[in-house]
């Protein structure tokens, strides 16, 4: 079932128009790639669907239209986002960073605290198991747990940024450039996470230059190239796709 529907999507800042015409849908249980060269307004598409830019265009979440929905409340609908740089709250431990993600899920309200006050005990453990096992499910080792962010390895700490997003849980995950400084066993673990929110039926978009990932976890893709949508299908037709490889490897398409 498509979750996320994105229908002549344009972005302009001043005279520039960055994106023009982007088309696409994301079902639940599917990687969609966002792909294209430097400057070509992949990001800026994220941007216009979490309302950080005027867009025209719509954007709608299951059926239901963004418009006017504030950035910061994207969450509440289930659309989440991870950002090109880490985020972290970075003089609290990775478990405490872990618990701050999970929001309020686990934070009673005053009326029950009120009813039961000796509730905030259990419902603080409840709340510290459950970021225990949202890192394990994320690949990162319970050893980290009581470091900063910043005393644990880059490739964790990108692991660290998808799990802080993804949090209670996602609709539609925008994964903006994920494997940035990943490398080696951190990418394979990288992939198997993405693999494993597909098979959570998230709806994950994925923008990333490491096209060796891309091709491998993705259903289907989107190519951009000067803010404008120059192919859209499966990994294998993207890369038989003689404009896409004209906007890689310059030349004629
Ligand atoms: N806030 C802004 N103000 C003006 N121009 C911008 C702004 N943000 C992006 N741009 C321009 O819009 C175009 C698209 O940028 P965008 O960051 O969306 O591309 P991208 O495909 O994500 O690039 P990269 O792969 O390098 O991250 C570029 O020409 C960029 O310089």
């Amino acid at each position: 079932m498509t979750i996320l529907e994105v229908r002549d999507l344009e972005v302009s800042y001043g005279a520039l128009k960055a994106v023009s015409g982007m088309t696409f849908t994301c079902r639940g249980g599917e990687i969609l790639g966002i792909i294209g060269p430097n400057g070509a307004g992949k990001s800026s598409t994220f941007n216009a669907i979490t309302g950080r830019v005027e867009k025209k265009g719509t954007v709608t979440l299951s059926g239901q239209s963004l418009d006017g929905v504030p950035t910061c409340e994207m969450q509440r609908f289930g659309l989440k986002r991870t950002f090109q740089q880490n985020s972290f709250f970075t003089e609290l431990t990775v478990l405490r960073n872990a618990e701050m993600a999970l929001g309020r899920a686990y934070c009673p309200s005053l009326p029950a605290l009120l009813r039961n006050p000796f509730s905030i005990g259990r419902r603080a453990r409840v709340r510290i198991e459950r970021a225990r096992e949202l890192l394990a499910e994320f690949h990162i080792p319970p050893e980290y747990g009581s470091l900063r962010p910043d005393e644990i390895p880059y490739g964790t700490q990108r692991l660290l940024s998808i799990a802080m997003s993804y949090g209670t849980g996602a609709k539609v995950l925008l994964a903006d450039e994920p494997a940035a400084g990943v490398g080696g066993e951190d990418m394979e673990v990288l992939a198997r996470i993405l693999d494993k929110l597909r098979g959570l039926g998230v709806a994950v978009v994925l923008i990333e230059h490491h096209m060796d990932l891309v091709m491998q976890v993705c259903d289907r893709i989107a190519v951009i190239d000067r803010g404008t949508q120059i192919a859209y299908g499966t990994p294998d037709e993207i890369q038989r796709d003689p404009k896409v490889r004209a906007a890689y490897l310059g030349g004629e398409a």
